[in-house]
């Protein structure tokens, strides 16, 4: 699968957002989103799944364009800022929903072992966050988006997170932003930077710094 976002053009009121969007994602890559508070991340991402209309985008799947939301399309699973899991749901049963096995889940996650009869309120924020990553990215689709999976997280945790991305990228396309750009240089195979309303394809991490998102020094 190749997923394609082209010209896309978001404004708010007069306020341009986004203008000239070009980013590409392919099963077996993880592609990164990078850039600075309110550059415009979560609202491409938004875009992309279908949550948001802009003035103008197109959204292309092997090649040809997609004239509905891709969120219609069932081949895609959106991890967003925000949790999505009802709190009153039972974790047995948010599993039982997804088509999970809690097993499974725990051979990877033993310390949630506890939690099968919890509520999904009962978790903390960190625990919760673990929870919808590892359900949005082990659902079966074929595009997944990760808006911040790794913030809130400690770092075993996001080592493990790390490690269920590399697996799920052998079926999948995912697309991922997040502000712990050391993490997102480890797991991602592209990067762009979204600068000015644009992406950037970086092609060498010093472009990073030359684009000033890092300082001189942080790689
Ligand atoms: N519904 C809205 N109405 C008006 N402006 C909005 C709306 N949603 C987002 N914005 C503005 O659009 C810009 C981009 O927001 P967005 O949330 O996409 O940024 P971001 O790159 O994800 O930021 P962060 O890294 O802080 O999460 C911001 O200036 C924000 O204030």
């Amino acid at each position: 699968m190749i997923f394609e976002l082209d010209n896309v053009e978001l404004y708010f009121k007069n306020k341009r957002i986004l203008n000239g969007i070009y980013l590409k994602a392919e099963t077996g890559k993880v592609t990164a989103i990078l850039g600075r508070n309110g550059c415009g991340k979560t609202c491409l991402l938004n875009i992309a799944f279908g949550n948001l209309k802009p003035k103008y985008m197109l959204v292309r799947l092997d090649g040809k364009p997609l004239l509905k939301p891709l969120h219609t399309t069932g081949i895609v699973m959106y991890l967003p800022q925000y949790n999505f899991i009802p709190g009153e749901m039972k974790l047995s049963f948010v599993f039982t929903l997804h088509g999970l096995d809690w097993k499974t889940f725990i051979q990877g996650f033993e310390a949630f072992s506890i939690y099968k009869s919890s509520k999904f309120n009962d978790l903390s924020g960190g625990e919760r966050r673990i929870i919808e990553t590892y359900i949005v990215l082990k659902t079966k689709s074929e595009i997944v988006f990760l808006d911040e999976p790794f913030s809130h997280l400690s770092p075993l945790h996001i080592e493990t997170v790390k490690q269920l991305i590399e697996d799920e990228k052998k079926e999948k396309a995912i697309i991922i932003s997040d502000h712990m750009y050391q993490h997102i240089i480890e797991a991602s195979d592209t990067i762009y930077l979204l600068k000015n309303g644009t992406t950037k394809k970086i092609n060498k991490l010093t472009e990073l710094e030359d684009y000033k998102y890092l300082s001189t020094g942080c790689l």
